[in-house]
Formats: structure tokens, C-alpha cells, sequence
């Protein structure tokens, strides 16, 4: 599996290289793409009402929880109980497990209907996850920014394109010094679904 290289000299500064890992091929473009279309139609997406700052807020994309029966995961104060792996879902996490021999039980969808749909600075850092989490998102269809702030000084940046049928795997301290997000696009207005699978302990 070819893994990019997504550092130059400069931005190996003030972003941590060994915290990431992207394959850009990881599914065939069109296997991508009808990945995406299969999983628009079959997968039961809700629209989550979460607790920011201690308001409700709907959450700008459609979101949905598949996974080993017996974990549960709480974010942003919503319980989320998985729904039982579909055969596409199984047989993408085999996939995963075969190239980055990590295991994992659970994944978490979003389905970013346009470019109005995005996710909101966040880390991934539920104390389900355990102290320094693999993650593996995988992303199809529309190609979407994805932006790092570090915590405490936000003008250390970094931002990669998250392409049709890549992985990306996410690692080490990550989640305890870096923020990440979607932004909103106006010109990168199709239809992606972005799935990151997760281990709960
Ligand atoms: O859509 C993405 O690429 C990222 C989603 C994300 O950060 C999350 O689900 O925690
Ligand atoms: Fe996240």
C-alpha cells in the first residue's frame, strides 16, 4: 500500500509528522464512489441534537454508529448505541485491520450532504477510546479539507485533502495537543461520506 509522504521541510516544524499516516488509494476510485452511494441508501442516518457550551445544537451532518454489540459511546453528551456491522462495513474494517494490523470494534459515520455540512474543531479524545487512540478514517466521495489547530496556540496549522478512497490514520498524542475539523466549503459542494473506525475499550 503506498503511503504519501505530506510534510515539507516547513510545516515538519510546526506540525508532528509521525502523528499521521495517509494512503491515498486505499479503495479504487470507483469502488469509492459506489461505496458511497450504497451506504447513502442503506445506512439509517440521524441528525443528532448534541450539548455545546451547554446549548442544543444540531449537528450539520447526517450521522450514524455501527459496531461490536456490546460497546456504547458517549459524545458530546448523546449516548450512542451501535447498530449491528453491515456485510460493506465488516469487510472494510477486515480491509483496515489487514494493512494497518490494528484492531478495531466500531465506526462512526458522517455523511456531509454538501459543502454547508461540515464538523466543528474537536479531538476525538472520549475517555472510551483509551489514552492514545488509533483512529482510521476512511473518506469517499467529495474531496474536504481537513485542518489541525494545536490546542493551546491555534497559529500552529496544518491541512491535508482527504481524496476519494483514502485513508488516513490518525496516532500517538494527537488527539491530546490537536484539534481537527471540517470547514464548510462553498466550492466543494458534493455529496462524502467520511467513516472513522474506532477501538472502544
Ligand atoms: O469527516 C471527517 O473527515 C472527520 C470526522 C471526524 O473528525 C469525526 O467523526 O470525529
Ligand atoms: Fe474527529
Amino acid at each position: 500500500m503506498q503511503q504519501l509522504s505530506l510534510f515539507d521541510a516547513n510545516e515538519s516544524l510546526s506540525f508532528p509528522e509521525d502523528l499521521l499516516e495517509y494512503f491515498p488509494g486505499f479503495l479504487a476510485p470507483q469502488q469509492g464512489i459506489s461505496l458511497m452511494h450504497q451506504l447513502i441508501k442503506e445506512v439509517p442516518w440521524r441528525q443528532q441534537i448534541i450539548q455545546m457550551f451547554g446549548k442544543e445544537v444540531i449537528t450539520p451532518r447526517l450521522t450514524a454508529w455501527f459496531g461490536d454489540s456490546n460497546k456504547s459511546y458517549q459524545f458530546s453528551g448523546t449516548r450512542f448505541d451501535p447498530v449491528p456491522w453491515t456485510l460493506a462495513l465488516y469487510n472494510l474494517k477486515e480491509k483496515i485491520q489487514k494493512v494497518t494490523g490494528l484492531p478495531f470494534n466500531s465506526v462512526l459515520l458522517n455523511f456531509y450532504r454538501d459543502g454547508n455540512d461540515s464538523v466543528a474543531w474537536h479531538s476525538d479524545n472520549e475517555k472510551e477510546l483509551g489514552i492514545n487512540p488509533h483512529i482510521a478514517s476512511v473518506s469517499i466521495g467529495q474531496a474536504r479539507q481537513f485542518e489541525f489547530r494545536h490546542k493551546t496556540d491555534h497559529s500552529r496549522k496544518y491541512g491535508l485533502s482527504l481524496e476519494n478512497g483514502s485513508l488516513l490514520i490518525m496516532k500517538g498524542d494527537l488527539q491530546h495537543n490537536w484539534e481537527h475539523r471540517i470547514p464548510k466549503s462553498k466550492k466543494l459542494n458534493n455529496e462524502r461520506i467520511n467513516l472513522t473506525f474506532r477501538s472502544i475499550i
